[in-house]
């Protein structure tokens, strides 16, 4: 098979942990027999600077050629500390989600056994976790009205959602579930949002679609609660912008590491798969990110971009070797243990494929 991939490293740790991504893709095409055809173009700072914005058009026509994007991470500490400039690293995510009608991303959480004792949660509390954050993309606060007024004093930031944003984002959940443990929480904040009540609503009225899931419906400060304190009673969760975006990073301290979360985004144009961690600027140029988190988007990549299911389990297999080998970067090693540049485990991974 033809697999045209557009490559978009971005900013920080990004092109380190991309390019350990990138040495598992074509160990893997070379053992499937695929042809891999990488496509790099710029996005978030590394674009701004080239030339002013952070997801210019060249870019764009990349990932519309490609029949999917591979995606590291973009940000940079001067944007980040400069609360009044006008063009910023994640305008260009944005830009790109939106024009590229990413509209679901699949984030999922699990432990891996040789790392339950990674996670500062007890091994009772998180062993058997599998769930799916699944989070709106195009929608909500993130992309509705905002601006200041009173001189600048006063600033607003607009929540919008329609129905159909809703129905197509919970379809996807339904389905999903359907294919598990038939189980669908969907988080909000009813009890004070107007766009909260419209998405119960939404869900409510698909209920009797799919008779066979089970659907809970739970407000979001609680989920923050029980995400971290029972997270193996969850299955599937549907919810909006903010709320996933904020309860996948929590998620993150179940598996042990923002190193070992990937996620792929369903589009209308094409898919996108990018760990959802930052472009960690602490750690950009040391070789000591975990990449593991776009090496399993990477393996996504392949099962939902390519719907080549054994391609991908055998990332994830080799993955797992890895992490019950040891072979893992500092922020998995453990005191006492060696750890691993993140260039090594590509390396390895590679090398184990
Ligand atoms: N999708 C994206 O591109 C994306 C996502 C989140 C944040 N950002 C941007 O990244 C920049 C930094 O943001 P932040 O510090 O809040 O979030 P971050 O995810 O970059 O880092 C937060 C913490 O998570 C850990 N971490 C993240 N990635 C890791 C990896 N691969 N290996 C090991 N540990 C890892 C580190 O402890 C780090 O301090 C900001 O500019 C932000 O806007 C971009
Ligand atoms: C960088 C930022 C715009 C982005 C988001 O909030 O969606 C990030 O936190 C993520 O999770 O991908
Ligand atoms: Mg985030």
């Amino acid at each position: 098979m033809n697999l045209n991939i557009a490559l978009l490293a971005g900013d920080g740790i990004g092109p380190e942990v991309v390019d350990q991504a990138v040495k598992v893709v074509n160990a893997v095409a070379h053992k499937f027999n695929h042809t891999v055809n990488w496509t790099s173009a710029l996005t978030g700072a590394a674009a701004i600077d080239a030339v002013g914005e952070p997801y210019p058009d060249e870019t764009h026509e990349v990932c519309m050629a490609a029949d999917a994007v591979l995606f590291g991470a973009i940000g940079h500490p001067r944007f980040d500390h400069d609360p009044k400039a006008t063009v910023r690293p994640e305008q260009g995510l944005l830009k790109m989600r939106k024009k590229l009608g990413l509209y679901a991303n699949v984030r999922p959480t699990f432990t891996f056994p040789s790392l339950i004792e990674n996670s500062p949660l007890k091994r009772e509390r998180i062993e058997g976790t599998d769930l799916i954050i699944l989070r709106e993309l195009t929608g909500g606060i993130y992309f509705g009205e905002r601006g200041r007024k009173d001189e600048g004093n006063t600033a607003f930031d607009t929540c919008t959602y329609t129905r159909e944003e809703i129905q197509r984002l919970a379809k996807l959940g339904f389905e999903m579930a359907m294919g598990r443990r038939k189980k669908l929480c969907c988080v909000d904040k009813a009890n004070v949002l107007e766009s909260s009540r419209l998405w119960r609503e939404t869900v409510q009225d698909m209920e009797k679609d799919f008779p066979a899931v089970e659907v809970s419906y739970e407000f979001v400060d609680a989920v923050a609660m029980r995400l971290v304190q029972w997270p193996s009673s969850y299955d599937v969760i549907i919810t909006e912008n903010l709320f996933g975006d904020i309860l996948t990073d929590e998620a993150s301290v179940i598996s042990g590491s923002m190193g070992l979360m990937p996620s792929s985004s369903i589009g209308i144009h094409t898919s996108l798969f990018e760990p959802i961690h930052g472009s960690y600027p602490q750690a950009a140029g040391k070789d000591i990110a975990n990449p593991l988190a776009t090496v399993l988007s990477a393996a996504m990549m392949f099962e939902d971009g390519f719907g080549l299911k054994e391609e991908a389990e055998l990332i994830r297999t080799v993955v797992n070797k890895s992490l019950a080998e040891g072979i893992v970067t500092e922020d998995l090693a453990g005191k006492g243990n060696k750890a691993y540049k993140t260039s090594e485990v590509g390396d390895w991974l590679a090398a184990n494929i």
